[in-house]
C-alpha cells in the first residue's frame, strides 16, 4: 500500500513557525509543557499557537513527569490536544485521561518494543527517540537497525532527523510518522521556517520516491 508519512514538528514557540509548518504540510505540531526545556511554553502561549491550527492539524502537548493538574489544564484549554508522554510516566499515568496519547520510548539495544506496546495498549503510537541526556529533543539519531520487532500499532520515528537523513529513516523504518525538533532549528530552541519547509519537502519527496 502506498502510504504517506505523517509529519510532526515539535517544540514550536513562534506563530511564524507554526504557520510555516502548516503551509509546508505538517500534520501535527508539538507544544512543550516541560519547564526545563528551552522550548517550553506557558499554557497561554500554547493556546495562542494552537488557535492558529486549521482543521486536521493536531496540536500535541508534550509532558515530562507533569503534575496531573498541568495535564488537566492543557486538556481543558486546547481542544483536540493529543498527549505525548516523554518522561517516566507509568502506563496508568498515561491512560488515566481516557484520551489518545503517544508514548515516547528511548531506543537502546536492550529495549523490548513489544513489551512497551503491551504495557501501553491504548497508546496511539510509540514515538521512538534516541536516548539522550535529559528526556528528549537532543538531536541524536539512534541505531535504526535495532528496530527488528514490529509493534501492533503505528510508530513515530524521532531523534536527530533533518532534511538530509529523513528519507533514509523512512526507507529503513517505514514509520507512520516522523518527528523533528533540533533538525529544523538554526540554534537551540530557535526554529527556522526555511528548515521546516525543507524537512517537509524531504518527507514528501521520500514518499514520492518509495513504493511503500
Ligand atoms: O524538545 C524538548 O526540549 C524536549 C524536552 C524534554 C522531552 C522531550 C522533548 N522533545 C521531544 C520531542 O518530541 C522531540 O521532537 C524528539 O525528542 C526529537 O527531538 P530531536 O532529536 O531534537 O529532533
Amino acid at each position: 500500500m502506498n502510504q504517506r508519512t505523517r509529519i510532526k514538528i515539535c517544540g514550536l514557540r513562534e506563530a511564524a513557525d507554526v504557520d510555516a509548518a502548516v503551509e509546508a504540510g505538517a500534520d501535527a505540531l508539538g507544544l512543550v509543557f516541560y519547564a526545563k526545556s528551552v522550548r517550553a511554553l506557558s499554557l497561554d502561549q500554547a493556546c495562542h499557537l494552537a488557535e492558529r491550527l486549521p482543521p486536521f492539524v493536531t496540536p500535541v502537548g508534550l509532558f515530562v513527569n507533569a503534575a496531573p493538574a498541568e495535564v488537566e489544564a492543557a486538556l481543558r484549554a486546547i481542544p483536540g490536544l493529543l498527549l505525548q508522554f516523554h518522561g517516566d510516566e507509568t502506563p496508568g499515568d498515561c491512560e488515566r485521561w481516557g484520551r489518545p496519547y503517544l508514548r515516547a520510548v528511548a531506543v537502546r539495544p536492550e529495549t523490548d518494543l513489544l513489551d512497551c506496546a503491551r504495557r501501553h495498549p491504548r497508546a496511539q503510537a510509540l514515538l521512538l527517540d534516541a536516548p539522550v541526556e535529559g528526556y528528549g529533543g537532543g538531536g541524536k539519531v539512534f541505531d535504526w537497525s535495532l528496530l527488528k520487532t514490529s509493534v501492533p500499532y503505528p510508530v513515530v520515528l524521532s531523534g536527530g532527523l533533518n532534511a538530509d537523513n529523513v528519507a533514509d529513516g523512512i526507507r529503513c523504518v517505514r514509520p507512520w510518522a516522523v518527528d523533528v525538533s533540533s533538525g529544523v532549528e538554526i540554534s537551540r530552541g530557535v526554529k527556522s521556517p526555511d528548515l521546516i519547509r525543507r524537512f517537509c519537502a524531504a518527507v514528501h519527496a521520500a514518499d514520492a520516491a518509495h513504493t511503500r
